[in-house]
């Protein structure tokens, strides 16, 4: 069995999106539990944790703890996954919680592979890039919690280990699985401890993957875990289970503020009521959720509503002026409350976007686990609790879905 740990939320469901689109049956943990527990027929397990940007100690505690739990439940191949666009800051957590999962599960150097390209994210001489451009050109460079100014993968990671990293490069890759172990061999004889491996396209990872799957430890994106999915699946192939979305309303919730997600709250807003959380109006973080929690009761019976707080970068530097520092958790803490009001008036699809913000979501509702349905777009599954009231959640990576996704995805629901 495959086991996950992936440092945020909507990270968490583009894995989980990945291995069911190959053909695995997929557990999603809400956090590693804290007994042991009979498992459902699974063929990977994937534990949503909210490690990407807290203290890295803290987050190399949590790893660890996720990482006992499945080789307590059988796993003996971990995949760490965290972001395609390597959100993370100097402080870690990339660097140090893989240096931890080395220490406890052996199979130096790491592979260190973010790359996806069915979402654009490439890597070329150490290199990442969004689409056409550089990471730090892109929206990633201007990121609230994560701003990503150096594409230099190696540089970039060398920041956050005191152990030497290297790059794979694509070449070699592309001369076949001798060559990439050979490369491994001479990376390991000179004490590099992360590879970073450049990836062009889905051939790449295939063949990454193949060279690579009987290793304890891997890390990257979604794209190499659906890879190595894909590899393993021979053995695992099953029907993939059906999916019912809930009959109810519908509640929108964004606190990324991606372009994607701009675009995306933008359209929705031309087609259901919605509400903006605006630090810059309301600092006073009482109010801020009081109104919203009016606003919301007054909006009761309509079938779809969103309540944003995603901004622009020039109106959260306003907000923030505003409200101060705590800006950031208090708008994640104020939409996780929203999203427990609106299940307590019977909201049965609740669709988040961005990844901190699922995460605070998620743990406001109290969900353990979850199981992963069929993708509304690339890398954004629906996932169906497993406890009644059976709610149907979209979690949204804020890069991720096309412009129409928010209002895809509440077509159809019931007043
Ligand atoms: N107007 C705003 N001002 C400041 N921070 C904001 C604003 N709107 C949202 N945020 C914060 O920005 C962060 C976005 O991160 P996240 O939810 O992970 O989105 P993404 O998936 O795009 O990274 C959250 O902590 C959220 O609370
Ligand atoms: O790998 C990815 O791009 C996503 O799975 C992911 O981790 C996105 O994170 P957020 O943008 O913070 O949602």
């Amino acid at each position: 069995m495959l086991g996950c740990l992936a440092d945020d939320f909507t990270g968490a469901t583009d894995v989980a999106a990945g291995l069911r689109r190959v053909g695995l049956q997929v557990l999603l943990l809400i956090g590693t539990p804290i007994k042991k527990m009979a498992l459902p027929d699974c063929d990977a397990i994937v534990v949503a944790l909210k490690s990407r940007t807290i203290p890295a100690a803290e987050a190399i505690e949590q790893s660890l703890r996720a990482q006992r739990w499945l080789a307590d439940h059988g796993v003996t191949r971990f995949y760490f996954k965290y972001c395609s666009t390597f959100d993370s800051t100097d402080a870690g957590n990339i660097g140090l919680v893989t240096d931890a999962l080395l220490d406890a599960v052996g199979g130096a150097p790491a592979i260190i592979c973010p790359a996806s390209p069915e979402h654009g994210r490439t890597v070329y001489q150490g290199h990442l890039f969004v689409g056409s451009q550089l990471l730090s050109e892109s929206s990633m460079a201007h990121h609230p919690l994560t701003p990503m100014t150096d594409p230099d993968l190696v540089r970039v990671l060398a920041r956050q280990t005191p152990h030497p990293v290297a790059a794979l490069p694509l070449q070699q890759l592309r001369s076949g699985p001798d060559a990439v172990r050979a490369a491994l061999q001479q990376a390991t004889e000179a004490g590099v401890r992360h590879l970073i491996t450049d990836i062009a396209d889905d051939t790449d990872l295939a063949a990454l993957a193949a060279a690579v799957a009987d290793r304890p430890l891997l890390t990257g994106g979604a794209g190499l875990a659906r890879a190595l999915g894909a590899h393993l699946r021979s053995t695992a192939a099953r029907a993939a289970t059906e999916d019912h979305l809930p009959a109810g309303p519908a509640l929108v919730l964004a606190g990324s503020c991606s372009t994607a997600t701009l675009e995306q709250v933008a359209r929705a807003r031309e087609v259901m009521p919605a509400h903006q959380l605006d630090p810059a109006l309301t600092p006073d973080p009482h109010q801020l959720l009081t109104r919203a929690q009016d606003w919301l009761h007054k909006h009761r019976s309509e079938p779809a509503v969103l309540i944003y707080a995603s901004a622009p970068a020039d109106a959260r530097a306003a907000g923030q002026a505003a409200m101060g520092p705590d800006t950031a958790t208090v708008l994640e803490t104020t939409l996780a409350t929203l999203a427990n009001n609106a299940r307590e008036a019977g909201r049965r699809r609740i669709i988040v976007a961005g990844g901190e913000t699922s995460g605070a979501v998620v743990k406001a509702l109290s969900l353990r686990s979850l199981l992963v349905g069929p993708e509304a777009d690339p890398g954004v599954p629906w996932c169906h609790t497993t406890t009644e009231p059976h709610l149907a959640l979209l979690l949204k990576s804020g890069n991720f879905g096309r412009p129409d996704l928010l209002v895809r995805a509440v077509e159809g629901a019931t007043p």
